[in-house]
């Protein structure tokens, strides 16, 4: 799209002077063959036999934007779908994967501004819709290339960069390509941001948008932008949902099903199998797969973000001698598109993904596809094969499925899916669950991620809709949990709650996030200034504590119970000993076990490093005790508070009450007193032995000084002459008390003392020069400094002070 550059200094004269009539020749001819465009498209029958895009009424800059990127002949999707869309009316376009759709929606947004005229100052034109990143980018960068011949500015809206810097570059855009999430954000939000111009949506993969994952975000997005535009939808697996037209208020939308009457729902030249592999044998299976198909590319979808971050780690540790990537909507954008891209140019490569690429995205010359992991319906199931034999090229697919999943093949069935059984060698089938334990055994970080696989697969299968193929009461954990590796099986049991689609899109629920396109079902984040407990702290930590998800539920969960729609699931034991394990270290091997700490009527979870340390603060501890109250102990050591109250007859019996209280008084002014005179003997005598140390010291200052000479600093003895006294050279040094060590009662009281006359030592002898007097004065800037050989310590002194504070 950098033709208007060129566009913009055409026209001018030698002396770069504007050409004002070669300006206006070029207008007028410019009109004129808009008009003859226009007539075209007015003219053409959408019924005709067209081929190649040059059977199209496009404008140069459109056709030459197409042949430069080597598109000459159209697809069945491209031939109905472009007449229909050039001549102005509303599209649902649905055809296989890999068919060229995005062309057949890209080819008529250029054509349309292009008639309208469409320049920087008319605003959003376009607005194309994905429902993933990746997707967004891809369509995106197709634009580009059919697109670099127009004047049009095109911008992505897909979240993960800074919102603001976004903002500013929004009000440029003629078309936008975005995620529904990030651009309602912006339709909120960003001020000045006018769509009130727009002349074309699109809605990719449609009838994902139309799901309720994207529901409110795409309603709220659609009330911003003006009723007379023109929309087409686009999918592989189109519906026609009149609610979903309504929503979107389409005009007698033309339909367009070019393999609707196909053998396949699927491409011809796609072939698909399935394998009944038990799900304690699937680990084994992927892996004995991937071992003979070294030399290929391959995309392995499994169900959650979990699952494939297990697989990957511990396939990577394994090393298969085939390069893995892994890609699930939690990576940061950045990670994802250097993963996409990586996939994208790598020869031979096996990804493990979530639903995150199972649309849309047109990796080049995959070989493989498996589905390790039971997509949840059959339009999953087609574009996820999609993802292979993509436009001419060929492709191979695999479904595993366990024995009990064998009733998604009547899904499939229904949706004209062809799709046959292989089994596998048994020979080449080699079993890794001995090294799976054996690294979960040495590494903890494994063995949580095993177990977050575990717990997040068991309940995805719990949560499908369709039960007759996802039967969770017969599954066998145990033998599960074994085959991954895991030293126990988590324990897990069923709630009421959400169903599966409802907690996928969970994150999509706040669509300001704008991280929209999360497969992995793992839930929302929290608002950043909300208010969380220790579990949903624990819950939200990123560094594999097993049970995160679990108490995310028991928090979470506690809200859910209203939504009655379907179950899902939570621990049954809130704190087993992984869990504890992984909540006192984080996730680190070697963790500290757990204690459970009694303080008063209090008991306190020690499960992270920094309730360790508390436990060594007494005072921070002090909060967590009892108040206590105040004993006195008898002669026969037994406590008794105190005030006590004495029974009243007892006390009349003792004698008349204010001579009693007489000689209460006496009895305790007398323990005062004696008490105080012991005191003050201990006093006297701790200040005796304090004066006498104090002179020891300083009688040891003046030594050493004398001994060191006049040859520099203290420290010079040190180095010295102390050597020749065959002591240790550091003894002085040693003997002097270290602030803040040997902290008994007696020198804590010293310190609080009023510091004591200081004696000069040698080298601080305030007799200067008078030059150096100055300069000392200088140096000061001017402040008034009083030179006191003592600190003034009675009136005399002060009096001295003053005076010379007064002086000039
Ligand atoms: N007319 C054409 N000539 C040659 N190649 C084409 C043509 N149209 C599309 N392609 C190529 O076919 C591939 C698939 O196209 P595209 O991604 O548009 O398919 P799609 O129908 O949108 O698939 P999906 O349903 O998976 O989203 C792309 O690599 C694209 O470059």
């Amino acid at each position: 799209m950098a033709a208007g550059v060129k566009k913009a200094t055409a026209g001018r004269g030698k002396q770069g002077k504007p050409n004002t009539e070669a300006r206006s020749l070029k207008r007028k001819r410019e009109q004129e063959d808009l008009e003859k465009l226009q007539k075209t498209v007015d003219e053409l029958d959408p019924k005709s036999d067209l081929k190649n895009f040059t059977d199209l009424p496009l404008c140069e800059a459109t056709a030459s934007g197409l042949r430069a990127s080597h598109f000459e002949v159209l697809t069945d999707v491209q031939r109905a779908a472009i007449p229909l869309a050039l001549k102005g009316n509303d599209v649902l376009g649905a055809a296989k994967t890999g068919s060229g759709k995005t062309l057949a929606f890209l080819v008529p947004v250029l054509e349309k501004l292009y008639r309208a005229r469409w320049t920087e100052y008319d605003g959003l034109g376009a607005l194309i819709i994905s429902p993933t990143r990746e997707l967004a980018v891809q369509i995106f960068e197709v634009l580009r290339k059919i697109g670099r011949h127009h004047a049009f500015s095109a911008g992505l809206v897909i979240g993960g960069k800074n919102l603001k810097e976004e903002a500013e570059r929004l009000g440029r855009m003629n078309i936008l390509v975005c995620t529904p999430g990030r651009m309602l954000q912006h339709l909120d939000q960003t001020a000045g941001f006018d769509v009130d111009n727009l002349q074309m949506l699109v809605l990719d993969e449609a009838d994902r948008i139309m799901d309720m994952g994207f529901q409110s975000a795409v309603d709220a997005l659609v009330e911003h932008l003006p009723k007379t535009r023109q929309t087409l939808l686009f999918s592989a697996t189109q519906s026609k949902r009149v609610s979903d037209l309504a929503r979107l208020s389409l005009k007698d939308p033309e339909y367009v099903s070019v393999h609707e009457k196909a053998d396949a729902a699927t491409p011809s030249n796609l072939q698909q199998h399935y394998i009944v592999t038990p799900l304690v044998e699937k680990l084994d299976t992927l892996w004995s797969f991937l071992r003979t198909n070294l030399k290929a590319k391959i995309i392995v979808f499994l169900s959650s973000g979990k699952q494939v971050r297990f697989v990957f780690e511990s396939f990577k540790r394994m090393q298969p001698g085939i390069p893995l990537l892994h890609l699930h909507g939690r990576q940061k954008q950045v990670a994802r598109m250097e993963i996409t891209s990586r996939f994208t140019s790598a020869k031979y490569a096996c990804l493990f993904a979530t639903d995150v690429v199972a649309r849309g995205v047109d990796f080049p010359a995959v070989d493989w596809v498996i589905q390790a992991d039971c997509p949840e319906d059959a339009d999953t199931y087609i574009h996820r094969v999609g993802r292979t034999a993509r436009y001419e090229s060929k492709g191979r697919a695999v479904l595993f499925l366990d024995p009990n999943e064998e009733g998604f093949l009547k899904r499939l069935e229904q949706k004209n899916v062809p799709i046959q059984k292989v089994n596998v060698r048994e020979k080449k089938k080699k079993s890794i669950t001995n090294e799976l334990q054996s690294l979960c055994f040495k590494s903890a970080d494994l063995k949580y991620l095993g177990q977050k696989a575990f717990i997040s697969y068991t309940r995805s299968v719990f949560l499908q809709k369709d039960k007759e193929v996802f039967q969770f009461d017969k599954l066998d954990l145990d033998a599960f949990a074994a085959s991954l590796g895991l030293p126990g099986t988590p324990q897990v049991k069923f709630q009421k709650g959400q169903d599966i689609k409802r907690l996928k899109n969970a994150s999509r629920a706040a669509m300001s996030s704008g991280s929209e396109d999360e497969s992995d079902g793992e839930g929302p984040k929290p608002k950043k200034d909300e208010v969380r407990t220790k579990y949903q702290k624990m819950a939200e930590r990123q560094n594999q504590d097993v049970l995160s998800s679990h108490y995310r539920k028991l928090v979470v969960g506690e809200e859910d119970d209203e939504d009655d729609d379907g179950d899902f699931l939570s621990v049954k034991r809130v704190l087993d000993d992984d869990a504890l394990d992984s909540a006192a270290g984080g996730a680190g091997e070697g963790a500290a076990e757990p204690k459970v700490v009694t303080l008063g009527k209090q008991e306190l979870i020690i499960d992270s490093h920094r309730r360790e340390k508390l436990l060594r603060s007494k005072k921070k501890l002090a909060k967590y005790m009892d108040k206590g109250s105040r004993l006195v102990f008898d002669d026969d050591g037994v406590g008794h508070a105190i005030y006590e109250l004495q029974g009243e007859d007892d006390f009349h019996q003792e004698g008349p009450a204010e001579q009693l209280r007489r000689e209460f008084v006496e009895a305790e002014s007398n323990k005062v007193r004696e008490a105080d005179v012991e005191d003050k003997e201990a006093a006297k005598k701790r200040r005796k032995e304090k004066r006498e140390r104090q002179r020891a010291r300083e009688r040891e200052e003046l030594l050493g000084l004398e001994v060191g000479g006049t040859g520099g600093p203290q420290v010079a003895v040190a180095g010295g002459a102390a050597g020749e006294m065959d002591e240790d050279p550091l003894a002085l040094l040693r003997s002097l008390p270290i602030p803040g060590e040997d902290g008994d009662e007696e020198e804590e009281e010293e310190r609080n003392e009023p510091p004591r006359k200081r004696v000069k030592k040698w080298f601080e002898d305030g007799e200067d020069t008078d030059e150096e007097k100055k300069k000392k004065k200088k140096g000061k800037r001017g402040k008034k400094v009083i030179e006191m050989d003592h600190e003034p310590d009675n009136l005399e002194d002060l009096e001295a002070l003053a005076a010379g504070l007064l002086e000039d």
